[in-house]
């Protein structure tokens, strides 16, 4: 097989290209009551399909906006469903699928896209560098013994779970999203929540934080125990909480959850206060994380010029592969971000500069790695003090 051919996919096509998808990811292909939320997931014109008798790659995506530093909302393709056929891998058809996505995504200038990774090695040859990151937690329940400052919290609210399907989206939408990294989430992207949820064996549980200006927050939780006398394990999917009387309030719940012996919460920011609760801070353990969500500076001058910095400007060497014009020489600073023809301070491929873009790595780090090459021994340091940002970068939103 060499020949084949890529083009958008029509609505008709939807339910092959997510069954492919799916297959490509081990998953069983769609029940056929599953069919109308992949429907509502595929965003009309955005699915790319790569053909040859038969359809055997695709990729898709779909119109969110991303928090930048500085706190602006940004226009990003959020990128997924990419898969190919397990007989036609290794010869370039995801290649084509992304430099296809990529170039249609800069003609219409979108300045961002972003992702999440099956596996390590597959994006960053397309310019995708990991750009937030997150620690996965485990608490002992009964262990875990709320120290006396911790705030009292407001009431909490369960929800039915068609309660929660309704009003989740509001809900999401109605909380700052200020940290960078946050994204929102569009009409494409619930119903692959609910999806998941209306299958499970074991609902989703949903509570609602409310303050004094009502909702602050809320979690949604699973517990899972195979049998009475398996250990209970309940694991935090999704926690938002506006307030620290929100998230004080979401985790009294959790942990007065009857029959608990562990709380799972995995993904969650760098710089969230878990152990910080507890009388005996061991209680709560880091006992994973990593990479969590993948940028991709589509436009690199937009994209760069979108977000805030502190310090002295800094002259980068950009170097972009796939889309060639984002390659040159880009003054930054605090002024802004024009094209420069002085020599370069830093040299660096367009996946670096997205792992350096909302702060989740330092310059420095790079350099140490051999990411980064620099002209003088300040460099670094001047790079690390233009990018840092405060709180660090979460998006914790899957797709
Ligand atoms: C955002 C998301 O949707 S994440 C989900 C991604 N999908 C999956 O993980 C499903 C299972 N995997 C697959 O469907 C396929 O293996 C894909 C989509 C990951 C890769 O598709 P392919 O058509 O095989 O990729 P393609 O042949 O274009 O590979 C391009 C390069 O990436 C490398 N590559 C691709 N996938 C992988 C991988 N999983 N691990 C390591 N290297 C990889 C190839 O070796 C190739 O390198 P080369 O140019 O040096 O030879």
């Amino acid at each position: 097989m060499s020949d084949y051919t890529v083009r958008v996919l029509r609505p008709d096509e939807t339910r092959e290209a997510a069954d492919l998808f799916r297959t490509a990811l081990l998953v069983p292909p769609l029940k056929d009551e599953e069919v109308p939320y992949a429907e509502r997931m595929y965003q009309p014109g955005r699915a790319l399909g790569a053909f040859d008798t038969e359809l055997i790659g695709t990729a898709r995506s779909f119109d969110a906006e991303l928090t930048v530093p500085g706190g602006e909302p940004v226009p990003f393709a959020a990128v997924t469903g990419v898969g190919v056929r397990a007989d036609r891998t290794r010869r370039g058809v995801l290649g084509r699928l992304m430099r296809a996505q990529l170039t249609e995504l800069a003609g219409r200038g979108v300045p961002l896209a972003a992702l999440y990774a099956s596996e390590g090695p597959i994006y960053g040859r397309f310019g995708y560098g990991v750009a937030t990151v997150v620690h996965d937690y485990q608490v002992e329940r009964r262990r875990a013994v709320l120290r006396p400052e911790v705030p009292a919290g407001g009431e909490i609210e369960l929800l039915r779970l068609d309660a929660a399907v309704e009003r989740l989206p509001a809900l999401y939408a109605g909380l700052p999203r200020t940290r960078s990294g946050s994204m929102t989430r569009p009409a494409y992207w619930w119903p692959g929540m609910e999806r998941t949820a209306r299958q499970s064996d074991t609902p989703p549980v949903t509570i609602v934080h409310h303050g004094p200006n009502g909702p602050e927050g809320y979690a949604i939780y699973r517990v899972n125990r195979k049998s009475w006398q398996d250990p209970s394990i309940l694991e935090v999917a999704d926690l938002r909480a506006a307030t620290a009387e929100a998230f004080a309030g979401l985790w009294r719940y959790l942990l007065a959850v009857d029959l608990v012996d562990t709380i799972e919460a995995p993904g969650r920011p760098l710089d969230e206060p878990i152990p910080l609760l507890f009388a005996d801070p061991r209680a709560a353990k880091v006992t994973g994380g990593g990479d969590d969500l993948w940028l991709r500076l589509v436009d690199v001058p937009a994209a760069l010029a979108a977000r805030e910095y502190e310090g002295e400007p800094v002259v980068l060497e950009v170097t972009d592969p796939v889309l060639t014009a984002n390659s040159g020489r880009y003054r930054v600073g605090p002024e802004g971000v024009t094209r420069a023809e002085a020599p370069a301070q830093l040299g660096l491929g367009v996946d670096a500069l997205a792992m350096l873009y909302f702060g989740a790595w330092a310059a420095s780090a790079l350099v140490t790695a051999g990411r980064i090459q620099v002209a003088g021994p300040d460099d670094a340091e001047r790079a690390d003090r233009l990018f840092a940002t405060r709180p660090p970068a979460w998006c914790g939103t899957h797709f």
